[in-house]
């Protein structure tokens, strides 16, 4: 059995960062990543950072295929790079294993088809989320139906793309290739686009997609899919359609990964929907086992886990102040074309929740910038407690919107009244000179 000062399982934000700050404090650090492929986890290599180069390359007119192309080879650096950071590291010995807890302390690898026993006091696990498929019937198995990561590694687009589920995943591969020339239908089960958004903004997401040519079918399930020929499946909709497609891509939500990682040898436990289990500390129910970003539930976002990081450090070698209580306000952004991006709360949510709200909005075509770069479509809307002058929220559907909504993230952290973005000297001509007419609101 080895002995390790900490045991880290997964590469992948959380566990990379942890892994990184625990050697430098001259603890000896066992790293396990199952897949060679996947150092430096999700993000960089099948998620965040290879979709939004697509994203980017579909908007500048590039050919799908040289789009692909530069993708594998910034991915392939940044896996590199990713990689050295932490072998470069002597306090960091890597396993390539998948991971399996023999008990609450002990963890089993296989090194050169070897079993190997490691121990530490310390364990984190940061084991990403995977996937749903769901419960369809047919050839599941066809080389034309896809997840988020398989679609991304075809080479030639697919002229019909059908993708089930109209979330993030859904939106965002609608979005990008249509912009790559793909004839793009989105089949969900919800009567409405982005039932959880500002329904006038929704509205407006819905009519921009739309006018880029994506069709969506609304209160419908994909139930069947059929293998055609060698180019077509045809896919069954509960509402008795049938559409014939080059791909299907399911985009049917990630759940937490907990596969063969052997929960049932310890203590630790899961919650209703299969998540690791843990304290506002990410302590899980073992004493100093730790978890991290998707897998351990909650919002599924890079910064999240990059956070969870900082929560823990500060429980092992801080004040223990940090933890999922103190967190503060969580922007988003849905990278479809122009981006749509938030914080906080909706008017409908914030009235929900007893306020009392006034409410600022600014169609984009009627900001200088939008007119220098020739880009009039979307809508802002902003939130703010008529009571308090506090900024409840903010929705914001145009370009630029994942940068500018940190700027509200950052000024409802501080508490700042709404004033405050409203009288601010911006530079001209940007976007972020909107707020001076967005908070514009008389309450
Ligand atoms: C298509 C897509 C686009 C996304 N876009 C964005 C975006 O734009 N912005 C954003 O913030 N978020 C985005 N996300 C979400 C984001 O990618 C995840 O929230 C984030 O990567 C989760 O990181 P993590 O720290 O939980 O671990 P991960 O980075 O998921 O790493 C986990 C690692 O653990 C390894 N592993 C799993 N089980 C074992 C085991 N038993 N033994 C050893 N190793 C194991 C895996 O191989 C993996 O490398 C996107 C997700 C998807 C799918
Ligand atoms: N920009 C970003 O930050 C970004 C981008 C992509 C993904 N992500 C992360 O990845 C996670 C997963 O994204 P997602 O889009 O897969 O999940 P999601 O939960 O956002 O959306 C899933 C969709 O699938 C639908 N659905 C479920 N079962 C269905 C069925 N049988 N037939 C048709 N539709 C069905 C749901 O109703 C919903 O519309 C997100 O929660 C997000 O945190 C983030």
């Amino acid at each position: 059995m080895l002995t390790y000062d900490a045991i880290v399982i997964g590469f992948g934000k959380g566990g990379k960062t942890v892994a990184g700050e625990l050697a430098n404090k001259n603890w000896n650090v066992a790293m396990i990543e199952k897949d060679p492929n996947m150092y430096g986890g999700t993000c960089i290599n099948i998620a965040c950072i290879p979709t939004k180069i697509l994203v980017h390359d579909g908007l500048e007119e590039i050919p799908y295929g040289d789009a692909i192309e530069r993708k594998d080879r910034v991915v392939e650096k940044l896996r590199e790079k990713n990689y050295k950071n932490l072998a470069s590291n002597d306090r960091v010995t890597i396993y390539e294993s998948e991971a399996k807890f023999r008990s609450d302390k002990e963890v089993e690898i296989e090194v050169d088809r070897k079993k190997e026993v490691l121990t530490a006091e310390h364990i984190f696990i940061n084991t990403e989320a995977t996937s749903n498929i769901p419960p369809m019937k047919g050839d599941l198995s066809s080389d034309k139906v896809y997840t988020s990561t398989t679609l991304i590694d075809r080479k030639d687009l697919p002229k019909k793309l059908t993708i089930v589920g109209g979330g993030y995943i859904g939106l965002e591969y609608a979005s990008m290739y249509t912009n790559f020339g793909s004839e793009v239908t989105v089949v969900m089960p919800e009567s409405v686009l982005l039932s959880h958004e500002d329904r006038e903004i929704a509205t407006e997401v819905q009519k921009e997609l739309e006018i880029k040519g994506i069709q969506f079918i609304f209160e419908s399930k994909a139930e069947k899919i059929t293998e055609e020929d060698k180019d077509t499946v045809t896919l069954s909709l509960s509402n008795g359609e049938i559409l014939r497609t080059n791909a299907v891509l399911l985009a049917t939500g990630r759940k937490p990964n907990v596969d063969n990682l052997g929960l049932e040898n310890t203590t630790i436990e899961q919650t209703a929907e299969g998540a690791i289990k843990v304290g506002n500390n990410l302590e899980t129910t073992v004493s100093n086992v730790w978890a991290l970003g998707d897998v351990r539930g909650g919002m599924q976002f890079t910064y999240i886990s990059l956070d969870d990081y900082r929560i823990v450090m500060d429980h092992l070698f801080g004040e223990k102040k940090r933890s999922l209580n103190t967190r503060k306000n969580i922007p988003y952004s849905v990278f479809i074309d122009p981006p749509l991006s938030k914080v906080g709360l909706t008017v409908k949510e914030a009235e929900e929740q007893g306020y009392e709200v006034a409410v600022g909005t600014l169609p984009i075509a009627s900001h200088p910038r939008a007119h220098v770069i020739d880009d009039l479509r979307g809508l802002f809307k902003a939130v703010v407690d008529k009571k308090t002058g506090k900024i409840l929220g903010a929705t914001l559907f145009g370009p630029e919107s994942p940068e500018l909504i940190n700027l509200v993230k950052l000024a409802m952290d501080l508490d700042a009244p709404y004033t405050y973005l409203r009288d601010q000297v911006y530079n001209h001509p940007v976007m972020s000179e909107s707020f001076n007419n967005l908070f514009d609101i008389s309450v």
